[in-house]
């Protein structure tokens, strides 16, 4: 009976693991990608180490240590050599392997992974390499008999599609008794040659899904997946066979679709693209947790077929791609936090090995059954990094830190948890969040209702008066990731602390000046006929004269859109609220700083795209906030502007 041994288990020596190799590769700069001239917010240091401007404060930056990083410079013939060669040749011993791209839309993951006729890219070069391996193989008389096949699919919108026969529709994903994953139905094509290869590749790579977005012209929809299988057959006795797979997998981008303008079927294609990735990040999170952790690798279609080469058996190697203009910077933070998680992953690579039945007559394909087989030793991986030339662009005599450049312990987990709900919250998720939300605001009506009732029902005001939209300037908003306002002394004590170890100045003036000066509209003021009536009979002095000239005079805006609601009356409003209902509403605005996703955050009066995300961050970083005071802990929200946000949020709230 033939049994799958596990590399680590076997006779042949003690326990070695293979880990996922991580490399980086970082975009040339596009002038069309940069409307805003801001300039590279990303840069190389050395041939495994890059840095990116600190959000938090644009004088710092971020540092990474990765397997490898592969410079704007870098061609894709180096790509390939230094980061995928080294793994190809363990598919001739029955293991597996695979490489994947990863990154934000646009970043250059199908560049890196097909690349062009001029330039070709991972996968041509890998299935070269591999029919070149197997001739050497056979040159040398080894005893075996090699067969290489490919089957090519894409998972659209969580189907799994064969991209070698488009007209079949979603196909299942089944897993083995000895935890292969396989996919019955799926074409699969022998190859004789590389030129063969090609034969089937290129018609079959236009059936994949793409469309243009805002942030691509040609963006791929979906996850495409090229399986190279070597099954390699020795006759005499023992008779026997193994399996090896490479997976070479061109995943779809993340997406930010307030960025790329996504609607309709782009929309719902984003929604599963980005549930497949998170998933992909939360299986990651899982293996790099406690030994024994549920790995989700059921939750999305992408993940279950990637199940036997992340964390389980096969040698692999995930290019992240980035891009380096300002407009992408928050997709390649994430995209490298995801990235630095990733490389903590540990493989057990084991051989897939049948004992055939000695009857096996030459040409058959016996079935894979499970049994013992004999395994080879992996050799461990050896830290090939040979140094490529520095980034020009870096000026490392500058820098002082001598501190591990990778992010501390527990900030990973932070960032990567702030990254998911970048990401967005999966679809089921929002829906839940919205009902609930809408909910509360019911309830909430019915008290204000109520309460209206006890005041003068005959008395009412014309809710235009306290509803007015107004072209405002921002006040220069700041990009955070800019420095702007985003000053140091605000900075709470753990952040500072947190990112001490691994942040050094910018070396050179950050590219990016104060951005321009926007337009935004204010959403209107909209304070309820209700409470109008209730402001009236409770606050005739302040608010009602003011009312009038609301409309007419506009009035500050901060950040996104929203009203300057401080003046002389600061206090007189709260007074008039009376004690309990400003409680109601304060409690309220702190739920949502808690626990509003990046869209619940913006909808607050006088927080834009920035502060949002600042808020993000420092609940990431610093657990709730324990009152709404706490805002005042936000760089840039200075006690000034603290009041004007809570007097505009809770009469907005109010209206709601
Ligand atoms: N290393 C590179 N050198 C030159 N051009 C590049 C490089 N990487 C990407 N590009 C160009 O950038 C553009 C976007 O790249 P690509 O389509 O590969 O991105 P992607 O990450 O696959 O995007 P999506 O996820 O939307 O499919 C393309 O025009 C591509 O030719």
């Amino acid at each position: 009976m033939a049994q799958r041994v596990a590399v680590g288990e076997s006779a042949a020596g003690p326990k070695r693991t293979s880990r996922v190799r991580v490399a980086v590769r970082l975009r040339p700069y596009m002038d069309k990608q940069d409307v805003k001239a801001e300039g590279p917010c990303v840069r190389g240091l050395d041939s495994r180490r890059l840095e990116i401007i600190n959000w938090r404060n644009a004088t710092e930056t971020l540092q990474y240590e990765f397997d490898v990083f592969h410079g704007e410079q870098t061609t894709q013939r180096e790509v390939f050599v230094e980061s995928v060669k080294p793994i190809l040749r363990h598919i001739l011993t029955g293991q597996n392997a695979s490489v994947f791209a990863y990154g934000p839309t646009g970043a250059g993951k199908t560049h890196t992974m097909l690349g062009t006729s001029e330039e070709p890219g991972v996968i041509p070069r890998a299935v070269r390499e591999v029919f070149s391996l197997v001739r050497a193989q056979q040159a040398q008389q080894d005893g075996w008999e090699y067969a290489i096949s490919m089957s090519y699919l894409e998972i659209y919108n969580e189907k799994v599609l064969d991209l070698l026969c488009p007209s079949t529709q979603d196909l299942p994903i089944r897993e083995d008794k000895d935890h292969n994953i396989l996919i019955p139905g799926l074409t699969s094509t022998t190859l004789t040659s590389f030129s063969d290869f090609h034969t089937h590749f290129l018609p079959a790579s236009l059936n994949r899904t793409t469309a243009s977005t805002k942030l691509n012209q040609r963006s791929s929809r979906s996850h495409a997946i090229l399986l190279i299988k070597v099954v390699r057959t020795r006759h005499g006795p023992p008779h026997r066979q193994q399996t090896g797979k490479l997976y070479l997998v061109d995943l779809a981008g993340s997406e930010d679709n307030r960025r790329t303008g996504n609607q309709g079927i782009r929309l719902k294609e984003s929604g599963a693209i980005n549930l497949s990735l998170f998933t992909l990040s939360k299986v990651v999170d899982a293996l790099n947790g406690a030994p024994g952790t549920r790995v989700p690798y059921r939750d999305s279609k992408l993940t279950r077929l990637l199940q036997d080469s992340l964390g389980g058996s096969a040698h692999s190697v995930m290019v992240t791609n980035v891009a380096p203009e300002y407009r992408y910077y928050f997709d390649t933070f994430t995209a490298l936090n995801f990235a630095a998680k990733s490389k903590q992953i540990v493989n057990r690579p084991f051989v897939r090995e049948t004992l055939l039945q000695p009857t096996l007559t030459k040409g058959k394909r016996p079935r894979e059954q499970g049994g013992s087989g004999s395994s080879e030793p992996q050799s461990k991986k050896a830290k090939d990094m040979k140094e490529s030339k520095t980034d020009t662009d870096s000026e490392p005599s500058t820098r002082t830190s001598a501190h591990p450049p990778s992010p501390p312990d527990g900030m990973l987990d932070r960032l990567l948890a702030l990254e998911k709900r970048l990401l967005g919250l999966p679809e089921n998720d929002l829906l839940k969040t919205v009902a609930q939300e809408l909910e509360e605001l019911r309830a909430k009506q019915k008290e204000l209702e109520k309460k209206a009732g006890m005041f003068n029902p005959s008395s009412s005001l014309s809710s235009s008066s306290t509803s007015h939209k107004a072209k405002v300037e921002s006040d220069g908003g700041s990009s955070a990731l800019c420095g702007g306002t985003v000053g140091t002394a605000g900075r709470g004590l753990r952040e500072d602390t947190l990112f001490k170890s691994n942040v050094v100045p910018f070396s050179r003036k950050p590219s990016c000046a104060r951005p321009k000066k926007q337009q935004a509209v204010v959403p209107p003021l909209q304070v309820s006929q209700v409470q109008s009536q209730q402001c009236v009979e409770e606050c005739k002095p302040s608010l009602a004269p003011k009312k009038k000239k609301e409309p007419s005079e506009p009035l500050k805006g901060k950040e996104n859109g929203g009203v300057d609601m401080s003046g002389d009356d600061e206090e007189d409003w709260k007074a008039q609220l009376g004690p309990g209902v400003l409680l109601a509403l304060q409690q309220k605005i702190l739920d949502t700083l808690n626990n509003g996703s990046l869209r619940q955050l913006k909808d607050l009066q006088l927080i834009g795209d920035k502060k949002a995300k600042l808020i993000m961050g420092w609940r990431e970083i610093n657990g709730p906030f324990t009152q709404v005071e706490d805002l005042k802990k936000i760089e840039g929200i200075t006690g000034k502007r603290f009041a004007s946000f809570c007097k505009a949020n809770v009469l907005s709230s109010m209206g709601k």
